[in-house]
């Protein structure tokens, strides 16, 4: 997805949550003053199957269904508990507000981290990714892309990686660690997860493909556009 597809559904995102555009454009030169053009081609997932590896709480009984992909494509915390079981990630989608020292191995290593820039994350941006290895730092904003900063489209770290799968070619995706109805999360973190949700909705029809994490929520989606 290129960003003039993302940017109606941007627009009701930061609506609904009454996000500052102005803030996330901020957020995304100073992301972009620390970053580097990434190649996009160390992704490509053509023909492959991808794992969207969530941060339920779900996702420790469901780690085989990782090991099985292809490619993983981990959101924050989820890389924690698949490193734990001995499996490691392609990608890391962060918006560095738990656990950015995971995101600072991984570079270290060789790994990509899609680092994502938004107008509530500034400091964190600031603090960490100087400490990177920015050649393995993809750099995201949800805001109009600039420089080496790139959207391709998504809200919370786990949607926009299944975003960022479906740009790089996955032919399909599958989605362990993935709870909607996380009666642990905050009211907002609920809210979130209900983005999450509709823009999956909107994947999947962009897609032509059946998500099995949405079988029995559908006529619940409120469509996106
Ligand atoms: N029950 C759940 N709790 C948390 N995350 C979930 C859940 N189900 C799916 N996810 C997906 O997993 C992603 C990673 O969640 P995690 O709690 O590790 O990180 P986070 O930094 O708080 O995420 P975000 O900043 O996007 O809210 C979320 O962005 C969301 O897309
Ligand atoms: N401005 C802003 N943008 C976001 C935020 C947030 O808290 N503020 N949280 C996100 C995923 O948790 C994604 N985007």
């Amino acid at each position: 997805m290129e960003y003039d597809d993302w940017q109606p559904v941007y627009d009701d995102v930061c609506a609904a949550f009454g996000y500052e555009q102005a803030a996330d454009r901020r957020a995304r030169d100073v992301l972009a003053a620390h970053a580097e053009p990434f190649d996009m081609a160390r992704l490509d997932c053509t023909g492959q199957t991808v794992a969207i590896a969530g941060g339920a709480p779900t996702l420790a009984d469901e780690r085989e269904v990782a090991a099985a992909a292809d490619r993983v494509f981990a959101a924050s915390t989820a890389v924690d508990v698949l490193a734990d079981a001995g499996i490691e990630v392609d990608l890391m989608v962060t918006d560095l507000d738990k656990n950015p020292e995971t995101a600072r191995r991984l570079t270290a290593q060789g790994t990509p981290v899609a680092v994502h820039a938004h107008g509530d994350n500034i400091a964190a941006i600031r603090e960490h990714v100087p400490t990177y290895d920015t050649t393995h730092v993809l750099a995201t904003t949800q805001a109009a892309p600039t420089g080496p900063v790139v959207d391709h489209g998504g809200f919370t770290d786990g949607d926009r990686a299944a975003f960022l799968a479906d740009h790089c070619g996955a032919a399909a995706l599958r989605f362990p660690g993935w709870a909607f109805d996380d009666h642990t999360v905050t009211e907002e973190k609920r809210r979130k997860l209900a983005w999450a949700a509709r823009l999956l909705r909107w994947l999947e029809t962009r897609r032509g493909e059946a998500f099995g994490v949405l079988d029995g929520r559908r006529a619940a989606i409120d469509a996106v556009t």
